[in-house]
């Protein structure tokens, strides 16, 4: 795996050149100052809200014995630089230099790899893609917004991690025998280039709408972020899966092909390579009807909602791209169990009205989930719906306005407030939402939603998905959906945990 600490790797083998072509041995790499300890290379990059060259000082007085900036981070700390023996490698584009030269410290990854990337679905089609291949017979995992997953295992704090944290995932897992991985590529991940040293067979396009327009400055830049996975990430021999019902999609296809990339398209379009010709919902899941390449396949697939079958489609895609044959992974999508989280039935009243959990948290998403829903209900269908603090403020009336124009009664929550104040978020959901129940505290939304539920009606708890905690100021306080939804209806229809 990665060179042995104490032993480390000289500058050349990262494939990096220090200024004056000095040499030099590096016992680790730290992104953070406060990580670095003696014989590290710092990589002081320019951040969001302050330049890492700041923190140059300290890294030297810990022992940093090479730094890597751009020229602004070089000229920021030339002083403390000019009085210290390190060596110093100035980039044009130091957070991709810091990509490769992660991949080439950790030296290892598994063999097949691909990314996807949209607003919406990662974690849905990569984990398919995951059980896909594992029901092959491979050893595979999914690395993103819910940790490394599958045949090796590890928590994660982002969707992708920063480079050093991302290879070490990626070569751990390849040390303990796992030859596929799908992972995420988020937009911030794509912008920030964490991912541009892992060597990918195939990638994967979902959908475009609105999210992180806290961080990118509009959609067109959004978009650029997105499309770096195809224009620059996957390389020229590498496939794109890309769902073309998206309104993006033919964007996203022109530069794959503008790369030479051979593309698999999938979408119900005519002429798409797997299309979806058809999809039939019942109680527990849909048939799923798809034309490969000419070879009409139907399966069955036990996942709640259009959306599913289209994610489906598209790790299917992904599979076949990366050398799968069809006869291996068509039949593998029957086997697909429901991502935790996603259209997931958390719990059934005593008459019979179902509770439901989804990570919905875009407008999109939360018009997807609820209609995907809705042919499932034949009662009312409530919506608990909530915005992030410190994300996005643009998307919270407008998933206020989807759970309105999509439920039949909405209620308004919190859901991870973080440094903002609670109230505020919901005020913004509620200009969207304006008949909707305000109920801040989260428990207890649950509680008056599952109370509310009579024969035949559905709550759908949108937002947190799998998370585990409520992230209030600082703190995060344990909390899960599908476990105050059990909580709620066990005490409701007076059962016991
Ligand atoms: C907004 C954002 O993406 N920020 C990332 C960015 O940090 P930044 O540019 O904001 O950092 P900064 O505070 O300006 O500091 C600049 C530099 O100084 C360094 N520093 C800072 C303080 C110090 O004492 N010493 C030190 O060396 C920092 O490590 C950083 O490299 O670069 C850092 C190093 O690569 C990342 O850790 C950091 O991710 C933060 C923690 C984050 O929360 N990111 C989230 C928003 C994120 O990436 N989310 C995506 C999308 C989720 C989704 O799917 O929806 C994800 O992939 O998880
Ligand atoms: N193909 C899709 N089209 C529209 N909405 C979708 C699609 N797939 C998933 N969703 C919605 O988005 C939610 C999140 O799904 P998932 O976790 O797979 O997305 P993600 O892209 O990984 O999100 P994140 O940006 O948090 O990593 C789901 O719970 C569902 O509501
Ligand atoms: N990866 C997403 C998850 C959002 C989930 C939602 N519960 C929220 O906190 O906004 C983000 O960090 O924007
Ligand atoms: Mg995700």
């Amino acid at each position: 795996m990665g060179a042995v600490i104490g032993e480390g790797k000289s500058l050349s083998e990262l494939g990096l050149t220090a200024r004056g072509g000095r040499e030099a041995r590096v016992t680790g790499l730290s992104v953070d100052s406060r990580e670095v300890t003696q014989g590290h290379l710092f990589a002081a990059l320019p951040g969001t809200k302050v330049h890492g060259a700041s923190f140059i000082p300290t890294a030297l007085e810990q022992g940093a014995a090479a730094v890597l900036t751009d020229a602004e981070g070089a000229a920021l700390a030339a002083e403390a630089l000019a009085g210290s023996e390190a060596a110093l490698v100035i980039a044009a584009d130091p957070r991709q230099a810091l990509a490769y030269a992660a991949a080439l410290w950790f030296g290892g990854q598994p063999e097949v790899t691909v990314a996807v990337t949209g607003t919406n679905g990662k974690t849905s089609v990569a984990t398919f893609l995951r059980h896909i291949w594992q029901d092959m017979g491979f050893r595979a995992i999914n690395l993103g917004t819910t940790g490394v997953e599958g045949d090796w295992q590890a928590p994660l704090k982002h969707t992708t991690p920063e480079p050093i944290t991302l290879h070490r995932a990626l070569a751990g897992a390849a040390e303990a025998g796992v030859d596929h991985c799908a992972m995420e590529a988020s937009s911030h991940g794509l912008d920030q280039r964490r991912l541009d040293g892992v060597q990918l067979k195939a990638a994967g396009f979902t959908n475009f709408t609105q999210d992180h327009l806290d961080y990118h400055a509009d959609f067109e830049e959004y978009f650029a972020a997105k499309a770096g996975l195809f224009a620059r990430v996957l390389p020229d021999e590498g496939v794109a899966v890309i769902n073309i019902d998206d309104a993006r999609g033919v964007d996203m296809m022109a530069i794959a092909r503008a790369r030479g990339q051979e593309v698999i398209s999938v979408g119900e379009a005519t002429g798409c390579d797997l299309r979806i010709l058809g999809q039939r919902f019942h109680a527990t899941g849909q048939d799923l009807r798809l034309d490969w390449r000419g070879a009409v396949q139907q399966l069955r697939l036990g996942l709640i909602g259009g959306f599913q079958g289209q994610n489906a489609a598209l790790a299917a895609g992904l599979a076949l791209a990366c050398g799968a044959e069809p006869e291996q992974v068509f039949p593998a999508l029957e086997r697909l169990e429901t991502v935790r989280g996603r259209m997931q039935l958390a719990a059934t009243r005593d008459n019979g009205a179902a509770v439901y959990v989804d990570f919905a948290h875009t407008p999109d998403a939360v018009s997807t989930a609820l209609q995907a829903l809705r042919p499932h209900v034949m009662g009312r269908l409530i919506a608990i719906v909530g915005a992030g603090g410190d994300r996005d403020p643009g998307k919270r009336p407008l998933m206020g306005a989807a759970a309105t124009e999509h439920a039949d009664m909405v209620i308004v929550s919190d859901d991870n407030p973080r440094s903002e104040d609670p109230a505020s978020i919901r005020a913004q959901v509620l200009e969207g939402a304006p008949g909707a129940l305000e109920v801040g505290d989260r428990a207890e939304a649950i509680l008056r939603g599952v109370d509310m539920l009579q024969p035949g009606d559905a709550l759908m708890i949108l937002g947190k998905g799998h998370e585990t905690g409520q992230i209030v100021g600082d703190t995060i306080y344990p909390f899960d959906d599908v476990e105050q939804a059990s909580v709620a209806v066990a005490a409701l229809d007076g059962r016991g945990l």
